[in-house]
């Protein structure tokens, strides 16, 4: 059957998500207490707007990281030696602003008999950190995510971040970092091991 569709017309943009009148209704409230009108023409979408970025920015909620994890890789050549994704950007915001969170994690493991692809790691981290989080505990769901599902020799996760509610409210303070780490097994127990992954890292 012949396409008689014009090549040049512009697509159409993808449907939007619905956007529940309540909610909507919140973000005007909102808008209206920090001292605008929402009901002028430049903020008359802007409620479903910040409501879907908000369902994207919550994202992990509807997903469960492990299943990530669920992939293994068994034939290893004998690699017994650590494994790091270092540097992977991510954003989360934290759970007492809802201010952005940005930052960078490392994510290494020794491994025991198998490997997972390393893209499954950032993906752990990404459906930790699309929720309300504080980063002590976004540190501790990825390391211990690991370390349940692939039962390794170690775990290590370092993850270091600014915090938009000190640096663009509050205090106000900017340039600043915050780093947390969560070590298990031989990364926690050992000395050596523990030097080791750290100087991978470069802390
Ligand atoms: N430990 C920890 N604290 C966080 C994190 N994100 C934000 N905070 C802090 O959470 C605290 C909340 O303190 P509150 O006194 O309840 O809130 P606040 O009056 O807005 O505090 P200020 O930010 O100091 O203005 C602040 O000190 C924030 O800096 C995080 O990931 N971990
Ligand atoms: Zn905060």
């Amino acid at each position: 059957m012949a396409d008689d569709r014009d090549p040049a017309a512009i697509p159409e943009a993808p449907a939007k998500a619905e956007v529940p009148e309540t909610v909507q209704e919140a973000i005007r409230t909102l808008i209206h207490w920090a001292g605008d009108d929402p009901t002028r023409e430049g903020l008359v979408d802007t409620p479903a707007r910040v409501a879907r970025a908000w369902k994207e920015y919550c994202q992990g909620y509807g997903e469960d990281p492990r299943i990530h994890l669920s992939r293994i890789f068994e034939e290893v050549g004998g690699y017994d030696e650590i494994v790091l994704l270092k540097d992977i950007p991510f954003q989360s915001h934290c759970e007492h602003h809802m201010a952005p969170i940005i930052g960078k994690a490392h994510i290494a493991y020794l491994p025991r008999d198998h490997v997972v692809g390393i893209s499954k790691l950032a993906r752990v981290l990404h459906g930790f950190a699309r929720r309300l989080q504080i980063q002590e505990r976004l540190t501790a769901e990825v390391a211990d995510c690991i370390w349940d599902a692939l039962k390794p020799h170690g775990v290590a996760v370092v993850i270091e971040a600014s915090h938009a509610c000190m640096t663009a409210r509050g205090v106000r303070t900017p340039g600043v970092t915050m780093v947390t780490s969560r070590m298990m097994g031989v990364f926690r127990d050992d000395e050596r091991s523990r030097r080791e992954v750290l100087a991978l890292i470069g802390c």
